[in-house]
């Protein structure tokens, strides 16, 4: 059997007396888009900062790829190919679109430090070039190409939104957290980055309030309520699922 993408066993995070994720469990196949939905309060944003590392829970695993990363830094965990967007964007204003998308995947340098950057050895440039290609094929999957040498800090946040999905996706990343992805979009923007995320064959978790939104684009949906999973499946199934519509209209 292979392994999940990401699995979630048992994860437990307690606030004083709030139990913010009791025993949450779940698992996301390798190329599923799995969307995380509740109402406020539910505990996504707890099990979203749990999965990218920056909230250690009480108890429970968090694995990627089969491996267990519960204990392992959000910093390692992001060069260990899982890689999250936030819900106010994060890319550099000063940088232009490409640069932003490129300075992705500079942080892995090339070897052999300074004197072969200076030097330009052939070695250097193949990578250089390798990752100029990559650029462009992030800025076509995104709807980026004419925005190429664009400032970051002149584009609206929907466009802002995209090259943050760039920058996120440039590495290849194992699996990719988008938390609110539709926080700031008008509707074509919004129909736009359904389009990229379902061209993608990246797994990919997502926190999302607009239910039309993540109905249209997950393939699996994960529902919380006071920090349990209330129910699991397709979107159609959870749609017609009479604890889920309970839970929503209180
Ligand atoms: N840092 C914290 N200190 C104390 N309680 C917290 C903290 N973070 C979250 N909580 C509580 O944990 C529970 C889950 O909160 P969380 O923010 O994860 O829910 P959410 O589903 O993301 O909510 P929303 O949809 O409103 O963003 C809530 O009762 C919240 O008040």
């Amino acid at each position: 059997m292979t392994a999940s993408a990401l699995a979630v066993e048992g994860v437990c995070v307690a606030f004083g007396g709030v139990r913010a994720l009791s025993e949450v469990s779940f698992a996301v196949p390798e190329g599923q888009v799995c969307g995380v939905i509740g109402p406020n309060g539910a505990g996504k944003t707890t099990l979203f900062d749990v999965v990218s590392g920056l909230r250690r829970p009480q108890s429970g695993r968090v694995l990627v790829s089969g491996t267990d990363v519960t204990g392992v830094s959000a910093v390692r965990r992001a060069r260990a190919g899982l890689r999250r967007t936030f819900q106010r964007t994060q890319v550099f204003g000063r940088l232009t679109v490409a640069d932003n998308v490129l300075a992705a995947m500079e942080w892995r340098g090339g070897g052999g430090g300074v004197l072969a950057d200076l030097a330009g050895l052939p070695g250097r440039r193949r990578l250089e070039a390798a990752r100029r290609e990559r650029v462009e094929e992030v800025l076509d999957l995104c709807g980026l190409p004419a925005l190429r040498d664009a400032y970051a800090a002149a584009l609206p946040v929907g466009q802002r939104r995209l090259v943050e999905l760039a920058r996120a996706l440039a590495d290849r990343p194992a699996v990719l957290l988008l938390d609110e992805p539709t926080s700031g979009l008008d509707a074509d923007q919004t129909a736009r980055l359904r389009e990229v995320i379902a061209a993608l064959d990246t797994t990919v978790l997502l926190v999302e309030h607009d239910m039309g939104f993540v109905m249209d684009t997950c393939d699996h949906l994960v529902v919380l309520d006071l920090g349990k999973v209330i129910a699991t499946g397709p979107p159609s199934s959870i749609r017609a699922d009479p604890v889920v519509r309970a839970a929503y209209l209180g």
